[in-house]
């Protein structure tokens, strides 16, 4: 009861919070164009007064107030002084090389950046006798000017080259609510001349405006220490090299704001800006918005107050990267779900970078956010979504040869420790997917037209070789006492077509727009019952036993190096290597053909078939690949996209425990294991298979979170052609020396299973060359 009126007054204030700053930036949009022209003459008319002052020409006509009329023959007229609005116009454009930032995500222009203009004003030094003449503002501009040609205390000598610094604007406050929204490392500066540039004064970024507020305060009020000479000093000191600057964002900020972020934001509060300034400079704090807490809820401890004349949060972004600190041990289940945002009390609001990919066109900051938060929705979990197959399909199953399959007999698949049986159990590759035609692809061929290819060098469907029961049992797939016949089992299954979630989604150099980004998903369960499960778990722990004794080809088998939350899992890969990350060899992602792995074991290639067979996959798609994931528990993928070097539609199928798998247009890692945006969570129950194609597959990023119980997952997919050839070529050559390992290292033999990192499978890493995207398409 009393967490839900404390949640009733957070939310309050939060509602207050929000509508004081749609006002405050409404007001101040309108209100300061007309008080910066007016500021800037009365500044321009200040310095020039002063400037008589100091040369002893403070003639009768001026008041003592410091203003005058225009003056037609004064000798500052050459003085041209560039408003804030003029600088913060002329912005400039760090283009952005990742595809997917969305455009507005780049109308950031950092603090740090917004301080970083030029001031053509000539430095003014306090001149004995005349402060006594000219008011306390003056003279506290006095003070500053100087301080912008003084040097910092314990730094006498030149700057060093590249750190001069132009006389500079103070630095004031930010307007309520806006200084918590620049986070460490994520600042961007804005595009130059772009088509926005020309909106006009009524759609000022608040950037701007934050940065033009701050400057006229600072230029309009006392500073807040009293106005010694040494804080107006130490406020405009040039900038330091860095690293003799404070440093802006500390390992404590940065947990504490991934903390926040993770438990979720109830909203700004003035009183905990992430620099500490609210507090400190003693501007008015508008605590009338906001009633004292009444509970006895702990706020946590409000960050130290920053330096006046620190840079805030101008770490690069790598550099923060490396400030990372551990991360906190996990929790168990039942604290994790009672810590509740209201408790933690989060300070401030994520990234702003992250509002932008869930925002809509016009969107505010606040209401992108909102958006992005708000975005999160299970599909798929009830069981009357997923259908009976089609009668035409359940009874009428073709048993179809199909490229690429050889399965060997095999009565044992699992391993027992004898590495001469575990060598037969992996019978050497097929005949492989047919050739395509000579000289079909060439540079600048689409995936689709490779496909395409692929499906028209497929053979045509040939009478049935294989019993497919037979075939099931021989490789290990089926128990012998299992009596159903193919045909029931392949009615059993139950599917599910429409997934529908909707999320933006911005084409490279192409506009923002909505579509279905799981658009093509499928999801069929009871792909194998509960003793094929047993029967594939079984092998699978076989073939990690004999991954970790090494007795697995090359990167056949990957442990990830870290034991840690969200650290990654252990791959297995057959058909082919995938690489994962740039690896030491600095090979980019994607198929490594010279890489040779075990082929794929004769249980796999029984499932292929069954796959193929119950029309989960299209003939031509049979796939020659497969990479097993075993997540221990807390084990997760991070977000990704399969790589295009594999042909679409591909499949991955669920053992052991049910967990969910989220899709999103921009998945954000928030930290150790966790993954924000827009999403959708799609549970995939064991004994499932889900095909991705359509947008499910390269549109949408997907990512499993972190495990709450050992799960596994194999993945099959077709190497697209110009892979499959190369990959067989290499398997064909390696026949000859079944000990070697690569091309450039024929005689090395594995005595110990290499670490590669399946743990470095990165955010952008699986990217592909293109997204093909659905537009507006259901299913
Ligand atoms: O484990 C899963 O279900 C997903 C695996 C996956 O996304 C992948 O291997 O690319
Ligand atoms: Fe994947």
């Amino acid at each position: 009861m009393k967490a839900e009126v404390e949640l009733d007054l957070i939310q309050d204030r939060k509602k207050k919070v929000k509508a004081f700053m749609k006002e405050a930036t409404m007001k101040y949009q309108e209100k300061m164009i007309g008080f910066s022209s007016k500021l800037e003459w009365l500044e321009s008319e200040e310095t020039r007064l002063l400037r008589l002052m100091q040369s002893g020409r403070f003639a009768d006509g001026h008041n003592a107030n410091g203003f005058s009329t225009p003056d037609a023959d004064s000798d500052d007229e050459e003085d041209v002084f560039v408003t804030p609005v003029q600088r913060g116009r002329s912005g400039r454009y760090e283009d952005s090389d990742d595809e997917d930032e969305d455009s507005e995500e780049d109308d950031y222009v950092s603090e740090d950046e917004d301080e970083d203009v030029t001031d053509t004003r000539k430095p003014l030094v306090s001149k004995n006798g005349a402060a006594s003449i000219v008011p306390r503002e003056v003279a506290v501009r006095q003070h500053r000017a100087a301080a912008t040609i003084a040097p910092p205390s314990g730094f006498t000598g030149p700057a060093p080259p590249g750190f001069e610094q132009p006389a500079r604007a103070p630095s004031g406050d930010a307007p309520p609510g806006f200084e918590m929204r620049s986070p460490p490392g994520f600042s961007r500066s804005r595009p130059a001349n772009g088509a926005q540039e020309d909106r006009g004064v009524a759609q000022l970024r608040h950037n701007d405006l934050r940065n033009l507020i701050a400057n006229k305060r600072s230029a309009a009020a006392p500073p807040s220490d009293g106005g010694s000479e040494e804080a107006a000093v130490k406020s405009n000191a040039p900038e330091l090299p860095r690293r003799l600057q404070t440093p802006a964002p500390k390992q404590g900020d940065l947990r504490e704001h991934l903390t926040r972020m993770r438990m979720g934001s109830p909203g700004p509060s003035k009183t905990e800006a992430p620099n500490g300034r609210a507090l400190e400079n003693g501007r008015p704090r508008f605590d009338n918005l906001f009633p004292a807490p009444t509970s006895a809820v702990e706020q946590p401890p409000a960050p130290p107050p920053r330096p006046r004349g620190a840079r805030d949060w101008d770490a690069g972004k790598s550099e923060f990267r490396a400030e990372l600190p551990p991360p906190p041990p996990p929790l168990p289940p039942p604290q994790r779900a009672e810590r509740s945002s209201r408790q933690e009390a989060p300070v401030y609001q994520p990234p702003r970078r992250d509002w932008g990919a869930g925002a809509e066109r016009g969107d505010s900051p606040d209401q992108g956010w909102e958006r992005r938060e708000m975005r999160e929705m299970v599909i798929g979990r009830s069981d009357s979504e997923y259908m009976a197959p089609d009668p035409a399909d359940a009874g009428l199953v073709e048993f179809d040869e199909f490229p690429g399959l050889t399965i060997g007999k095999t009565d044992r698949p699992e391993w027992d420790g004898d590495a001469a049986k575990m060598e037969e159990s992996f019978p050497a590759l097929g005949a492989g997917p047919a050739a395509a035609p000579k000289g079909a692809w060439g540079k600048g061929d689409t995936a689709a037209k490779l496909q395409k290819l692929a499906v028209q060098a497929a053979p045509k469907p040939a009478a049935l070789k294989v019993d497919p029961v037979a075939l099931e049992q021989t490789a290990g797939l089926r128990l012998p006492s299992d009596q159903t016949t193919d045909v029931e089992k392949r009615q059993q299954m139950r599917s599910k077509k429409d997934f529908f979630f909707e999320d933006v989604y911005k084409p490279k150099g192409g506009r923002p727009e909505t579509v279905n980004v799981v658009q093509g998903l499928e999801l069929h369960k009871g792909l194998l019952n509960a003793q094929e499960q047993a029967c594939v778990v079984s092998a699978i722990e076989s073939w990690v036993e004999a991954g970790r004794a090494g007795l697995l080809r090359g990167r056949t088998f990957s442990a990830p190096r870290k034991s840690m939350k969200g650290k990654g899992r252990v791959t297995i890969q057959f058909g082919c290597c995938y690489n994962y990350a740039i690896d030491r060899e600095g090979r980019q992602p994607g198929i490594i053909a010279e890489e040779v792995v075990e082929p794929m074991p004769p249980m796999l290639q029984a499932l292929v078939h069954r796959l193929v067979r119950w029309r989960v996959l299209p003939r031509a798609m049979a796939p020659d690949s497969a990479i097993i994931n075993i997540y221990d528990q807390e084990d997760c993928i991070p977000p990704h996209i399969d790589h295009l070097d594999f042909s679409r539609p591909f499949c991955t199928i669920s053992l052991l425990s049910e967990q969910s798998i989220m899709f999103g247009a921009k998945l954000i890692p928030l930290g150790p294991g966790e993954f924000g945006g827009n999403h959708c969570k799609i549970p995939l129950p064991v004994g499932s298979v889900l095909v991705l194609k359509g947008n499910g597959a390269d549109v949408a990023q997907h990512c499993v979170p972190p495990v709450t119980a050992r799960r596994m997952s194999i993945t099959l997919r077709k190497m697209d052609v110009r892979h499959a050839e190369r990959v067989k070529r290499e398997v064909d050559r390696i026949a000859r020396n079944p000990r070697a390992t690569s091309r450039w290292a024929d005689d090395e033999v594995q005595d110990s299973p290499r670490r590669y990192g399946a743990d470095d499978y990165g955010d952008d890493e699986d990217r592909p060359r293109q997204r093909r995207v659905v537009w507006n398409a259901a299913s």
